[in-house]
């Protein structure tokens, strides 16, 4: 997957190119990450890269010819292919259906605002969508891109090696994850479930599937409302429930 990213701090990016499953997709050339940075179009002496918003106001905007021919210079790069996208407060809410959505596209451009945004008519005119990654006020739209990157990425073939592949299992897609433990035995009186102990690999699937199904029940019934249980699943989360409705 190719991603053109156009932001003013290209730098913190290395979050994502530089770390963890996402670097070695870099490294693999699963992932390619490239920049365009609007401080690189600008020709006055103070490289400006803000403006004022009309009607006055606190707050600054985007200066315009600079982000556009950013954006205009990533768009050339890419192909004319890319599916170009805002990140804004004002943008549809990402969850893992949207990111699914987004990681059938071959190539993606990232737009992170800083300020108070960007001129509306950019958004009319340059970009194809918008997004936001929550209902919580972030300095910019960087780490709302990384965090997309990050998502998307790991769904691309190759990404995540057998060890993590079992994020999309489907026996617990749509769930929280189950509790997990690990050495040693006893931590200060608290031991880990005797059935991970054992062998019995059918009975630790079921325990695992049914924690996951009982915490779901217990701290996101909405998320539980948009599952499927099969009838396995229904008969362990009941048991949970009878176990655990204080
Ligand atoms: O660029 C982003 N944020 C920078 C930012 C934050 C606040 C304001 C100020 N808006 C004034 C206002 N709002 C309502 C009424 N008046 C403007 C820009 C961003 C991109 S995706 C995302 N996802 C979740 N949260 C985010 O902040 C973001």
């Amino acid at each position: 997957m190719w991603v053109g990213v156009v932001s003013l701090f290209p730098d913190m990016f290395s979050a994502v190119t530089d770390h963890g499953v996402t670097g070695r997709a870099v490294k693999q050339g699963l992932l390619e990450v490239d920049f365009w940075n609007p401080r690189d179009y600008t020709h006055d002496r103070h490289r400006t890269v803000d403006d004022r918003p009309y009607g006055g106001g606190p707050g600054m905007l985007m200066k315009v010819e600079p982000l556009r021919q950013a954006i205009r210079s990533a768009r050339a790069a890419a192909g004319g292919s890319a599916r170009v996208i805002y990140l804004s407060p004002q943008g549809r809410r990402l969850d893992q259906a949207g990111v699914r959505e987004l990681a059938t596209r071959e190539r993606l451009i990232l737009v992170a605002g800083r300020y108070e945004g960007i001129d509306e008519r950019i958004v009319e005119a340059d970009i194809d969508e918008e997004w936001s990654i929550g209902d919580y006020v972030l300095s910019g739209g960087e780490l709302a891109a990384m965090t997309l990157i990050d998502a998307v990425a790991r769904l691309v073939p190759g990404v995540l090696g057998h060890a993590d592949s079992a994020e999309e299992d489907s026996f617990t897609a749509g769930l929280l994850d189950c509790p997990h433990y690990t050495r040693p035995e006893q931590i200060e009186g608290r031991r880990v479930p005797e059935v991970l102990l054992g062998g019995n690999h059918e009975a630790i699937r079921r325990w695992r599937l049914k924690q996951a199904l009982g915490r779901t029940w217990l701290r996101r019934p909405d998320l539980l409302a948009q599952c499927q249980l099969n009838s396995e699943q229904q008969e362990l989360l009941a048991e949970y429930i009878r176990e655990n409705d204080t």
